[in-house]
């Protein structure tokens, strides 16, 4: 029986994967394969929290493989020379893998493409982390979007592709090809320990295919509905907290957007419905800055706008290190960051809010920041956390107006009784709301609770950025 391996990087799953599907068509005897990449794992920006959720992944997806009767092998090594060994050594006539958008992964599958067809084995590739490929969706110049509005429009008019089933059952590796396998270095799954990462904290959302869907199924029935309004407040359960999994490809994208059609057809009212499209153009601006990233790659080494790479940012490195300890005196900011640094998440509001305050008040480079979310972040993804970076920024494609959040105004809109606020900012739990949400806390009072004074002036910062912007770029400020 001829045998075909599966290159699980960010489709860490069974069901709704369109390249195993297409394999086992051909074959039941698909095996799984893993490869820990020491160059992505020796990548400064990993987070352990990340690490954690991947074992976890992985870990669940070498239990589903074994319950249909398959093999899943864990490598750990370049897969530019993995790939082409074990496919070769095992006899395999083909591998599968997913297209990929982020840089290294493009130049790293070219590479492994071509060690393998030079031994005579198959590649069959397909698109299955987005909805609509990155060629599919262009203006009618046949050019790349750089403004999201006009790409959703677009994206939201085309029929979206059906899930996949499942395999029902695969053949595993004889014993002798295990034992093949074991001497071309196939390992058991490490630990995070084993790979040097430590993560004690518990995990926003459970490991594996199962947890995903469970959490899918939840957000559709409890929170989509009045996701419009909800979405906004820190301190409400109203987003769906799927974003590593939806990193890692633990549930399929065609599947959550099935799931948001059944709940647009079941919608209680149209405000409903508009909650329900608010978050399908969600899922749209993860692929719009998907396809950023794989039309544009220089977004992930410099600013979109070349005159951002030489502003004059003042890049204050005590100020950074307040700003990532989450102690600037600002509270909805510290509050933020304190989430970030102890469970691996950031609400969207909050990381705007943060991304802002970096920038725009401490006006320091907006890669500093880019970085140490990628450091924390269990969802932390290259292409979302540029987009992110690059919008809060001014500095991405779609730069009007420039964005500059008042830290207090945010709060008092999207925290009003300080609830959030108070859950990460513990010392200062006992404080007025009033106080907390403007951040007007007196010296004597920040003193009293063990909270640092503002380490910079809100408004003072506002006007200097403004004018750094202005004499840099020799421009007004684009207004929206
Ligand atoms: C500065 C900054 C950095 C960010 N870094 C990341 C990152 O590293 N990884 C990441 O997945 N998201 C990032 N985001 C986007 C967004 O904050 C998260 O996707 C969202 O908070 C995840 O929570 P959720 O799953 O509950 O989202 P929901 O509100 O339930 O949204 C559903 C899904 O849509 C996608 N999505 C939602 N908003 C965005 C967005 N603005 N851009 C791209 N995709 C989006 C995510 O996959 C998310 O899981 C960043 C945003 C900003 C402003």
């Amino acid at each position: 029986m001829s045998l075909r391996l599966f290159w699980h990087r960010r489709d860490l799953r069974l069901n709704d994967n369109l390249g195993l599907a297409a394999a086992y068509t051909r074959t039941p005897k698909v095996v799984g394969l893993f490869c820990f990449d020491p160059a992505i794992l020796s990548a400064s920006d990993i987070a352990a929290v990340r690490v954690a959720y991947l074992v976890g992944c992985l870990q669940a997806l070498q239990e589903a493989y074994r319950r249909l009767g398959g093999s899943f092998l864990i490598f750990r090594g370049d897969p530019r020379q993995i790939l082409p060994q074990v496919a070769k050594g095992l006899g395999a006539v083909a591998v599968h893998w997913h297209e990929d958008v982020e840089p290294y992964g493009r130049e790293r599958d070219r590479a492994v493409a071509a060690a393998l067809k030079e031994k005579g084995i198959a590649v069959e590739t397909a698109w299955d982390q987005l909805l609509h490929p990155p060629e599919a969706i262009q203006t009618k110049q046949g050019q790349p979007y750089t403004v999201y509005s006009p790409f959703w429009r677009n994206w939201s008019s085309l029929a979206k592709p059906e899930p996949v089933s499942a395999p029902r059952h695969l053949e595993p590796l004889t014993e002798i090809e295990q034992a093949t396998a074991g001497t071309l270095g196939a390992i058991c799954l490490p630990t995070a320990k084993d790979l040097g990462f430590h993560w004690s904290g518990d995990l926003i959302l459970a490991p594996g295919e199962a947890a995903a869907q469970a959490q899918l199924e939840t957000f559709i029935d409890q929170h989509i509905q009045d996701y419009g309004e909800q979405r906004n407040y820190p301190a409400q359960p109203g987003t769906s907290l799927l974003s590593p999994a939806l990193k890692f490809g633990v549930i399929g994208i065609r599947r959550v957007w099935t799931a948001t059609q059944a709940a647009m057809a079941a919608a209680r009212s149209e405000e409903a419905q508009r909650s329900i499209r608010t978050w399908q153009q969600e899922l749209a601006w993860r692929e719009f800055y998907q396809h950023a990233l794989y039309w544009f790659p220089h977004l992930a080494e410099r600013p979109h706008r070349e005159g951002f790479a030489t502003f004059p940012w003042l890049n204050n490195e005590a100020h950074f290190a307040a700003w990532c300890e989450g102690r600037t005196g600002y509270p909805i900011v510290d509050a933020a960051m304190r989430q970030l640094n102890e469970t691996g998440w950031m609400h969207n509001r909050c990381r705007m809010i943060v991304a802002s305050f970096l920038t725009k008040d401490l006006i320091i480079n907006p890669q500093w920041g880019e970085r140490y979310f990628m450091q924390k972040l269990i969802d932390g993804d290259l292409a979302a956390n540029n987009g992110g970076w690059q919008w809060s920024a001014s500095s991405g494609m779609d730069p009007k107006p420039l964005r500059i959040f008042n830290p207090a105004s945010q709060a008092q809109k999207f925290d009003p009784e300080a609830e959030y606020i108070r859950r990460w900012l513990p010392e200062v739990r006992s404080l007025d709301t009033i106080d907390l949400v403007t951040g007007n806390i007196s010296p004597l009072e920040r003193h009293r609770c063990g909270y640092p004074l503002p380490i910079v002036d809100h408004r003072q910062q506002q006007q200097r950025f403004k004018q750094l912007y202005q004499e840099h770029f020799r421009s007004p400020i684009p207004q929206e």
